[in-house]
């Protein structure tokens, strides 16, 4: 199906999955070891536990290739009680097919190997060469509250995104399920939800069901065309802190959408809106410091583009995955078919007064 990318692409699927029962276990235990880091936001131990065997499986395959990963590892040299709850996770989360675990080498070998490989992750990005980006628990928030979370891993090469995996562990299955199945809160693992969406440069994007062993069947993904703005539905951020969420009403109102943003929790909105069971992203600066970071959006910006649509800033300009660890020449997401992502980004400047 593949050519030039099939193996990172099996690899980051296969790791993806991985890390998912990691995070699912965690999810159905009481306790998730929480710490609040420099920025008050959280971090669990799923969130250590996935980075670490992620990036056990990118040591394995690509020795040589740059990670940028969102956590590290200093919380954990002085808490010798998280990191053993940590390194107890990492040592028994295996995928049940042998031959699937095989591939992804021989994982974290103790304690110290596990520091070690989740600071693997401290590269500073840039225009140049391989360069993993890692979000072991996207939406950190919406996966303590049972909302929606993502495993994201994205390979950019001298700064463009060249595949993207998506891990959505309470997404459901089906492509064709409304949109709003799924959100809120005490999401369960329950039959029927947990899919991986992938995309690899110029060849398209899938969805398969996340499972425990080798890789599901895949299936191709494409938007929808919107014919009517009316129908159209849009989703945002569940929390108002992350994106502006009266900005985004009145530009809808301007669109002529009728109905109620869908409010989601993490990459999930652009896996979702890649299958055509959302419509558009929008994705608001709420102030002008926050820089997002690349690791939030590169593997759901290509998997929305090798969809069928397209993704820009609030300014029009495509999302700069070279620029270092943050966008930070870029300002808030906007994420459409193509057919119309000019006409919502139009909509997006004039309420934005840009
Ligand atoms: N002030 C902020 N503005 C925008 N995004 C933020 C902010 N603080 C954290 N984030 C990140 O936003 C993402 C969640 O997106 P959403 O709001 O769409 O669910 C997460 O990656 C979260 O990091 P984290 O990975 O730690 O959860
Ligand atoms: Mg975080
Ligand atoms: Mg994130
Ligand atoms: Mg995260």
């Amino acid at each position: 199906m593949t050519t030039i990318y099939a193996r990172e692409l099996e690899i980051a699927q296969l790791a993806v999955q991985r890390a998912a029962i990691l995070t699912k276990r965690v999810f159905r235990e009481k306790a998730k070891g929480t710490v609040s880091k420099d920025d008050a936001s959280p971090v669990t131990i799923g969130d250590f536990g996935a980075q670490a065997l992620i990036i056990s499986a990118l040591r394995h395959n690509f020795p040589h290739d740059d990670i940028v990963a969102e956590e590290e590892a200093s919380a954990l040299r002085e808490d010798a009680k998280l990191r053993g709850m940590i390194w107890g996770l990492v040592r028994e989360t295996k995928l049940e097919d042998v031959a699937a675990e095989g591939l992804l080498g021989r994982g974290v070998r103790d304690e110290a190997d596990l520091l070690d490989v989740l600071d693997r992750g401290k590269s500073a990005g840039g225009r140049v060469g391989r360069v993993w980006t890692i979000d072991p628990i996207d939406g950190t928030k919406g996966f303590l509250r049972g909302g929606q979370y993502a495993i994201a891993l994205g390979l950019l090469e001298d700064g463009d995104v060249k595949v993207g995996v998506l891990g959505c562990p309470n997404l459901p299955v089906d492509d064709e399920a409304p949109l709003d199945v799924g959100i809120g809160e005490n999401q369960t693992d329950e039959e029927g939800r947990g899919v991986i969406f992938s995309a690899v440069v110029g060849e398209g994007a899938w969805s398969r069901p996340l499972g425990t062993g080798a890789l599901q069947e895949g299936k191709k993904i494409r938007m929808k065309d919107i014919a009517d703005m009316a129908n159209a539905s849009f989703c945002e951020s569940v929390e108002a802190g992350h994106s502006n969420q009266s900005e985004a009403a009145q530009i809808a109102q301007k669109l002529g959408i009728t109905k109620p943003s869908v409010r989601m929790d993490s990459q999930a909105k652009y896996g979702s809106i890649a299958r055509g069971a959302g419509d558009i992203y929008l994705r608001l600066p709420t102030s002008k410091t926050y820089q997002e970071k690349i690791w939030d959006h590169a593997a759901g910006d290509l998997i929305v583009r090798e969809a069928g649509g397209q993704v820009t800033d609030t300014k029009g300009q495509r999302l700069d995955f070279g620029a270092g660890r943050t966008l930070a020449s870029n300002s808030g997401v906007i994420a459409a078919p193509a057919g119309v992502h000019s006409q919502v980004l139009k909509a997006v400047q004039d309420v934005l007064g840009l």
